[in-house]
């Protein structure tokens, strides 16, 4: 993936509202083809950056780049090669499938068949449904081939599943990998870390207007891994499990006992020391951290920083 060629840049980007400061100095290097996530809690500055990719905000300082073209400068042609998940509010309500994507499709000189999006994000039974008829699912689905309609070579998608019932964020997740068959770089905004988890090449995690970390999601879980191992037992020696390798905690209350530490196998750990005493510990639990926990400790961390300074 690092030797292809480099889709978005973004260099030291700022962006305040009035006094907030939403982006503080964002770098961000996008090659072609992956499906990147911008990941972080509520206000941390997401739109606001992907905004400045596309062109739909200005950027106080800074440098952007979409492939190749600056999108305040070369607005027209960066919104033409840039895909932009539709507000749903803006479609008609009466409009049918095919009809808002064939409407679409006029807007380009180059446009994709509306009759293959169609087939490609199961929208075929659906062709002559009127918008305001489709169920969540396959409005949000119909918003992202509307978003390909120009056969962009990037898109970006804001928020892909909120709002969505399990089953339909499925369906949404199998037509945003989609993507990558066809070559499409994609920038995902989300909230939900198993999307980003599930969906994305590399995720950066923002926080407070900064990317405080920028990684596969395996590294960055790799680089909080937590195991939490819960179990209940009487007359466990608490002392000797705190001394096991990798065991950062050990805690009990009353035949509750709580450990947490690291390595792929201390619950095996756990479990033979337990062995050793003669135990056999009821209800044992093994949770391994994921990217929600990534997200949790950087999020806490920047709190802390932010405290110090
Ligand atoms: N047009 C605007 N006018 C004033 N303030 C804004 C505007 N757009 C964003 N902000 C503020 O900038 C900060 C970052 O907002 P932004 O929408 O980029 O965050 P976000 O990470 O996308 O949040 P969310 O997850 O809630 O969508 C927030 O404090 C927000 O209130």
């Amino acid at each position: 993936m690092s030797d292809r060629a480099t889709v978005i840049e973004v260099r030291g980007l700022h962006k305040s509202f009035g006094g907030t400061r939403a982006v503080r100095g964002v770098d961000l290097e996008i090659r072609e083809g992956e499906i990147f996530g911008v990941v972080g809690p509520n206000g941390s500055g997401k739109t606001t950056t992907v905004e400045c990719v596309t062109g739909l905000q200005r950027p106080d300082q800074g440098r952007v780049r979409v492939l190749g073209l600056d999108p305040e400068r070369d607005r027209a042609l960066v919104r033409r090669l840039v895909g932009v998940q539709l507000q749903q509010s803006q479609l008609s309500e009466r409009v049918t499938v095919r009809e808002a994507l064939r409407l679409f499709a006029t807007f380009y000189a180059d446009p994709a068949d509306p009759e293959e999006l169609m087939d490609t994000f199961g929208l075929r039974e659906k062709a002559d449904q009127q918008f305001t008829k489709l169920s969540g699912g396959q409005k949000q689905r119909l918003s992202i081939a509307l978003a390909l309609v120009g056969n962009p070579r990037v898109v970006v998608l804001d928020e892909l599943s909120t709002g969505l019932d399990p089953a339909a964020r499925r369906d949404t997740w199998a037509a945003v990998a989609a993507l990558r068959e066809r070559g499409v770089t994609a920038v995902l905004v989300t909230h939900f870390m198993d999307e980003a988890e599930y969906l994305c090449d590399r995720v950066a995690v923002l926080v407070g207007g900064s990317v405080v970390a920028l990684d596969t999601p395996e590294a960055l879980v790799a680089s909080v891994s937590t195991t939490r191992v819960r179990f209940r037992a009487r007359n466990t020696d608490v002392g000797a499990l705190r001394e096991l390798p990798g065991v950062r905690e050990a805690t009990a209350e009353g035949d509750a006992l709580d450990l947490t530490g690291t390595g792929a196998n201390l619950a095996f750990t756990v479990s033979a020391e337990l062995g050793r005493q003669g135990i056999t510990p009821a209800e044992f639990t093994v949770h391994n951290s994921g990217l929600e926990d990534v997200m949790l400790a950087l999020r806490t961390h920047n709190q802390d920083r932010e405290a110090r300074t």
